[in-house]
């Protein structure tokens, strides 16, 4: 047997989602930068789901079921009002509120097509309002109900806070969900096909999915990369912070990928939107103090930045609170994990690789009594 460690380079599924090929992402064939300078995340939703983007009449049929499935059951609102709700983590929140959704949607373990793809509408459609929900229930706030005329963008800007966003604040975040969607097999949708691939229902692979990308290896990295810009608070300390960390052998968050070398193409349209929204918001510190970092760990080891880093500014400068970037990351992938499921339940086969034991050899069993 020869093992890989961390499966890396190792085809594990066929799929027609989403490729990386020559450090290229596309979703179904289209190029990531045209999808991010032209496509509202509704539309890339039904891609991903439909592996064909939306006629006008398709993605208003589209639009009108996620406005209607997006109010959450009252069970899940007050819910939350029972955690100890200063010690939880929003991913945790977020885990256990979905996996809590299961229980209140009667075709749970419904496994035909359709009913599937109904769950799949019902749960992109409630992300938003568990995340904006519970960031306002903990903060003694009443969530805000979600409103039929806005897109999905804007509907998660106004549940958070109750203001209608200004339209550069719309376009950042719809990129932002467009640029996340999908991702081929990384570990999050991996762990979304292992769990659906037992024949288990639509809420466990999501449950399942938001707790590998919960990790600050995987979408955790975007919180962390918030904490790393604030402790090192001004531009001027960002080099000697960096070489510290480098010096120490610490990871620098927000950089490096498994499968991107010259880099994350992603990257780039997160980079400008936070020039501009740091220069809107009059703090351009926060992306200058980006460039710095950048600069200096690309001039120590081969590490562009990846998705995480600069998305990190961005969303800052959105004024939204550091611990709801990983749940807004799942807001967006969750599109990519209900693809992944569909297409899995497709044309299924158990997952269940191998593993080279490296234990003891053969031992004897010791009564209980004569154990030393
Ligand atoms: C949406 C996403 O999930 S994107 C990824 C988000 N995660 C992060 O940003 C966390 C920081 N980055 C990392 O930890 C890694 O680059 C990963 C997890 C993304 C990829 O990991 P792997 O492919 O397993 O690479 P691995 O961790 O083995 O690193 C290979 C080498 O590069 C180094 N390296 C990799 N990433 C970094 C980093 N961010 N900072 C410093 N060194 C790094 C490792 O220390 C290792 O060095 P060594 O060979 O001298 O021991
Ligand atoms: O593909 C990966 O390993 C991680 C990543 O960038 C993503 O999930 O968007």
């Amino acid at each position: 047997m020869t093992t890989t460690k961390g499966l890396e380079g190792i085809v594990a599924t066929t799929s027609a989602i989403s490729s990386i090929i020559d450090d290229t992402l596309t979703y179904v064939g289209y190029n990531i930068d045209d999808l991010a300078n032209h496509a509202s995340f509704e539309e890339v939703i039904y891609l991903l789901w439909h592996q064909k983007l939306p006629n006008k009449n398709e993605l208003n049929e589209l639009k009108k079921e996620l406005a209607e499935n997006a109010a959450l059951p009252e069970e899940v609102i007050n819910h939350f009002k029972t955690y100890p709700i200063d010690k939880v983590h929003p991913m945790a929140a977020l885990r256990t509120a979905v996996s809590l959704l299961g229980l209140y949607d009667e075709d749970a373990d419904k496994m035909d097509e359709e009913a599937n793809y109904h769950k799949a509408v019902r749960l992109q459609a409630k992300m938003p309002t568990i995340v904006t929900a519970f960031s306002r229930i903990r903060k003694g706030l009443s969530p805000i109900a979600p409103r039929t005329d806005l897109g999905f963008a804007a509907n998660f800007l106004y549940m958070l806070t109750g203001d209608e966003p200004s339209d550069i604040a719309v376009e950042a975040f719809n990129k932002a969900l467009v640029l996340h969607a999908d991702h081929e097999l990384n570990a999050s949708t991996f762990t979304a096909r292992v769990c659906v691939a037992t024949l288990s229902d639509v809420y466990s692979g999501v449950t399942a999915a938001i707790g590998a990308l919960k990790g600050p290896l995987h979408g955790g990295a975007n919180e962390a990369v918030m904490k790393m810009l604030s402790e090192i608070g001004e531009v001027e300390n960002a080099e000697t912070y960096i070489r510290e960390k480098l010096a120490n052998k610490e990871k620098i968050m927000g950089f490096g990928h498994r499968v991107y070398r010259q880099g994350d193409p992603r990257a780039k349209h997160l980079r400008e939107m936070s020039e501009k929204l740091t220069h809107i918001t009059g703090q351009p510190k926060w992306y200058e103090m980006s460039v710095k970092v950048e600069e200096v760990v690309t001039s120590e080891k081969p590490l562009p930045p990846n998705v995480d880093f600069y998305s990190a500014s961005v969303y800052h400068s959105l004024g939204i609170d550091h611990d709801l970037f990983t749940p807004i990351f799942a807001v967006s992938r969750v599109s990519g994990w209900l693809a992944h499921i569909l297409e899995q339940y497709s044309n299924n086969r158990l997952i269940r690789p191998r593993a080279e034991y490296t234990g003891p050899g053969k031992q004897e069993y010791v009564e209980l009594d004569k154990r030393s």
